[in-house]
């Protein structure tokens, strides 16, 4: 059987929420005083986005073949990002077939090894990965989660992730994952402040329901292990990526330090086989959660989803909306999945990458049925309202 070759490869940069979704206007709750590594700096305590969080902005990728399908993906990474994708990556696609993405992922990372490895590049390539398995989806007539596998549940169960979790309980969610809002700077008046606001959420919520810290780096291995302790009287259901993502031994110590029964999580940060093979060697998390836009895209994923099975490690990939569900359903240790609740409240479902797909699914009643997947490719469109800038071509 012969597909056609790829043609050419476009890299967008587009600006307002979508795939980087700390890019959001003012009084969102994903950027109200979270705890942080840059939290030291009084400064920058108070908004991520005032120390460059959203500097970067939504990379697109787009793939077109011969035929005149083209397959497309969106991921952080922005300008610099396009800039890799034109300059460097394009080469190892341009005239071959979309079949070959073993060869193509290997060529585009250990051609850019020198300078990558991790961030930025392996954002850009993660983001060409999932553009090429969207096109694979398109010409095949298949969704994405058939060429992975196929289903192995009808549905897909997701936790919420935003500043309330009570809400998202009568949403219909399993748990809700809570912004840490104190990190060690604010000392012991704000540890008490944030065992205050688990307290709270878990007499709205009642006994059963999962609530879980994300720390999003911003704590030392003394400061976690004390939240640890003090959050098991509430029933903390996991301590989230408390620590650098470069701290391996940190992790080691806080998976052993962590109470009995209480999970430890990391990964969203950490990327490649490599990176998530150092985690689960030196065992510091119960949990890894590969971000799929930032991790290498699915056809590493699918490498690192195998050595956490072997493992007895979950895995349960950080946001990347439908690039997650698309995973999430084929596999078994993948029981259930994250939803980022962008509504500025977190009082309301709205799409993950919104505004810039137009058809991405979101779970109703904390739901979503494999069948809402049942499209070519992941099953979303470039949102024609939203503005594309290509700042380089090749
Ligand atoms: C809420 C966290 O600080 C971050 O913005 C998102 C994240 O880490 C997650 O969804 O996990
Ligand atoms: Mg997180």
């Amino acid at each position: 059987m012969t597909f056609p070759t790829i043609k050419q490869v476009r890299a967008h940069v587009v600006r307002g929420g979508g795939a980087d979704y700390h890019d959001q206007g003012d009084g969102h709750w994903i950027d109200d005083h979270i705890a942080t590594p840059m939290a030291k700096y009084p400064e920058y305590r108070q908004s991520r986005q005032s120390f460059g969080i959203n500097v970067l902005g939504t990379l697109v990728v787009e793939i077109e073949a011969a035929d005149g399908t083209v397959g497309f993906a969106v991921t952080t990474g922005g300008e610099p990002a396009a800039y890799i994708v034109e300059k460097h990556l394009a080469r190892f696609l341009e005239g071959h077939s979309p079949t070959d993405y073993e060869k193509i992922w290997d060529q585009m990372y250990f051609g850019t090894q020198y300078y990558g490895r991790k961030g930025l590049v392996v954002n850009a390539i993660s983001g060409v990965d999932l553009a090429l398995w969207d096109l694979l989806g398109k010409l095949r007539r298949e969704p994405v989660y058939h060429l992975l596998g196929g289903a192995v549940r009808d549905e897909l169960s997701f936790y919420a992730t935003g500043a309330r979790p009570d809400l998202a309980k009568q949403m219909g969610f399993i748990g809700g994952k809570m912004p840490l809002h104190h990190g060690p700077a604010e000392g012991e008046e704000g540890l008490k402040k944030n065992i205050a606001e688990l307290a709270t959420m878990r007499e709205r919520c009642g006994e059963d329901f999962w609530l879980m810290f994300d720390c999003w780096m911003a704590l030392d291995l003394n400061y976690a292990t004390r939240l640890a302790h003090r959050a098991k009287d509430y029933g903390l259901k996991w301590i989230e990526e408390a620590l650098s993502p470069d701290d391996y031994w940190g992790y080691a110590a806080l998976k052993k330090a962590a109470p009995a029964g209480m999970l430890v999580t990391t990964g969203e940060h950490e990327a490649t086989r490599w990176g998530f093979r150092m985690l689960m060697e030196m065992e510091c998390c119960d949990i890894i959660q590969p971000d799929v836009g930032w991790c290498g895209g699915v056809t590493e994923l699918l490498k690192i989803s195998a050595m956490a099975d072997s493992r007895g490690v979950m895995v349960i990939p950080h946001g990347s909306s439908v690039y997650s569900y698309h995973f999430v359903i084929t596999r078994h240790n993948s029981p259930f999945a994250e939803f980022l609740m962008m509504a500025p409240k977190a009082d309301q479902v709205v799409p993950m990458f919104h505004p810039q797909l137009l058809g991405e699914p979101v779970p109703e009643n904390g739901r979503l049925k494999a069948t809402a997947l049942d499209k070519p490719g992941f099953g979303v469109d470039l949102n024609p309202a939203v503005t594309l800038h290509r700042p380089y071509t090749h």
